[in-house]
């Protein structure tokens, strides 16, 4: 029968073990607890890692005998001394009595001669780790210690175990985290780090860009299809306070209407069939970051009622959930619609699209901006080369972006990053000496529109048109360098500057950034 003193020391010992979630808190409150009983002025809770081989320490509390975090190495006669003493709890009141504790005092300093008792902890005979109390004199410790520190043996094993599985736990969201951040980067670096065209074709969008970042307002992005909306999405966000956060996109016309709200709200286990698990919405993912609700003009009617009423109150319940969740969400909506005509025809809401439109932003289609062509050309055959790993760098043939910019582009910037990836595909399967001909664009009837009184083959006549164009040409010649021997500049025989001022005046990308 246990002595009624050896329960209550059980009872009191297990509360001051099992009082904190942090171990370091714990093990404070246990020492102040065994100092009734003994002679304790430091404790640690340490494993024997047999990879090192050498002793970690968990926790401590005290005169920092072993702070949490140390490593300390142990030859094979010191860890066949611990292996030796797995059952019992070993008292050591002399240093020269465990060559371990001797190991570790050196370790940390301590030259005076101080006495331990060491309890070993044991699940399923599985050796979890040490428990070590001690003091900076000899001879402090009785076997009546030893005892009633081996009362303590389960408590200390859960403690341990549960402190071992939560610094594991920090380490995989560590990783997690540290994975997180490397994959926002290389999404952020593919999906339109480079905005080609920013102190050109799109330098008003970009100004407007810059004004309304750092501001947590809703935009309306608007604009033909491949126009680059995601593109200035992404410009937004990583413009904005929630650049660290994370920006997540929903293609509303791309998501049956069955799936759309447990796609933006998420929804509980068993919510419908096939909801196997709980399952996090776009809304919630997007918390701390930017939402980007792409074809917004797509969305159904009734997902329209369930959007706006999150935009008012800032709070959704998943589905099948009753509880409601806040998200702190920055909305981007983008469209190639006319939301203002289907708001006329009914078929999109009014006090929707009254709360999107707080900031709308066009962004001009690119037969509106030709002069970004040649810089979006070969942004579009650097990454595509590079994408296809190719030894070489492809170059348009003379005249073809030219023709490029007399093309009409009704797919927009996404049609001219195609056309590029065909024509290198074309390319490395024929004759890889040739330059890039881009011969398809002047082809199919009706999508090249030259304008009537500029046939293609006569070239521009208005004086301003052929300066550009061979501005143009002789950016592309000099990969946009003005100045030096060999800059557009000395070619052209005019001053570098009178060059700058003439092309930004004519809108035509230079410098290297635009090549
Ligand atoms: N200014 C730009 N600089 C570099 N790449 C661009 C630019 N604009 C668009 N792109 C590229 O063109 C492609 C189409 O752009 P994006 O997807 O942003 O267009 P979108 O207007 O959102 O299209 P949709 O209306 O179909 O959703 C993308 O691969 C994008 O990276």
């Amino acid at each position: 029968m246990p002595r009624t003193d050896d329960i209550s020391f059980f009872h009191q010992g297990t509360l001051a073990i099992c009082g904190s979630i942090d171990i370091g808190e714990a093990l404070q409150e246990c020492l102040v607890f065994l100092q009734r009983y003994m002679p304790a002025e430091n404790i640690t809770m340490d494993y024997l890692d047999p990879a090192i081989p050498g002793i970690c320490s968990v926790a401590q509390a005290g005169f920092s005998m072993l702070p949490a975090g140390t490593v300390v190495e142990l030859s094979e006669r010191e860890v066949a001394y611990i292996e030796s003493q797995l059952s019992q709890t070993t008292l050591s009141n002399r240093p020269e009595d465990n060559p371990v504790a001797q190991r570790v005092a050196a370790h940390v300093g301590i030259d005076s001669v101080f006495s331990s008792a060491v309890l070993h902890l044991m699940t399923k005979n599985q050796h979890l780790g040490v428990v070590a109390v001690s003091a900076l004199k000899e001879g402090q410790f009785t076997e009546e210690h030893a005892r009633l520190l081996s009362l303590l043996h389960d408590p200390f094993a859960v403690a341990m175990s549960n402190a071992l599985r939560y610094q594991e736990v920090l380490r995989l969201q560590e990783m997690l985290k540290d994975d997180n951040r490397f994959l926002t980067n290389e999404l952020h670096r593919m999906s339109g780090d480079t905005i080609i065209g920013e102190h050109f074709g799109l330098r008003e969008v970009m100004e407007k860009v810059r004004q309304v970042a750092p501001l947590d307002s809703q935009v309306l992005l608007l604009g033909e299809t491949g126009v680059g909306k995601e593109v200035i999405a992404n410009a937004i966000h990583y413009n904005s306070s929630r650049s660290k956060g994370p920006f997540i996109k929903v293609n509303c016309g791309a998501i049956p209407e069955s799936l759309l709200d447990s796609e933006l709200f998420g929804h509980e286990k068993g919510a419908f069939t096939g909801a196997l698990s709980r399952k996090r919405g776009r809304f919630e993912r997007a918390h701390g970051g930017t939402l980007f609700l792409d074809e917004i003009g797509e969305l159904p009617q009734a997902a329209q009622v369930r959007l706006l009423r999150v935009l008012q109150t800032k709070e959704f319940e998943r589905v099948g959930g009753t509880e409601p969740i806040k998200a702190d969400v920055r909305i981007i909506a983008a469209t190639h619609r006319r939301l203002e005509s289907m708001v006329k025809e009914n078929t999109f809401r009014k006090d929707l699209w009254f709360r999107l439109n707080v900031f709308p932003l066009t962004i001009p289609p690119l037969r509106e901006r030709k002069a970004d062509i040649p810089a979006l050309v070969n942004h579009f055959i650097e990454k595509k080369s590079h994408e296809m790993k190719l030894p070489y760098r492809p170059v348009p043939a003379p005249g073809a972006l030219e023709r490029l910019q007399r093309h009409h582009w009704p797919g927009n910037v996404r049609e001219l990053e195609n056309i590029v990836e065909r024509e290198i595909i074309r390319n490395y399967s024929g004759d890889r000496d040739t330059p890039l001909l881009f011969a398809e664009v002047a082809a199919p009837e009706g999508l090249v529109r030259e304008p009537a009184a500029l046939p293609a083959e006569e070239g521009p006549t208005n004086l301003d048109a052929v300066i550009s164009r061979h501005l143009s040409h002789m950016m592309t010649r000099t990969g946009g360098k003005i100045q030096g021997e060999d800059g557009a500049a000395a070619l052209l025989g005019i001053h570098p500057s009178t060059l700058r001022h003439r092309l930004r005046k004519l809108g035509i990308p230079f410098g290297r950034g635009a090549f």
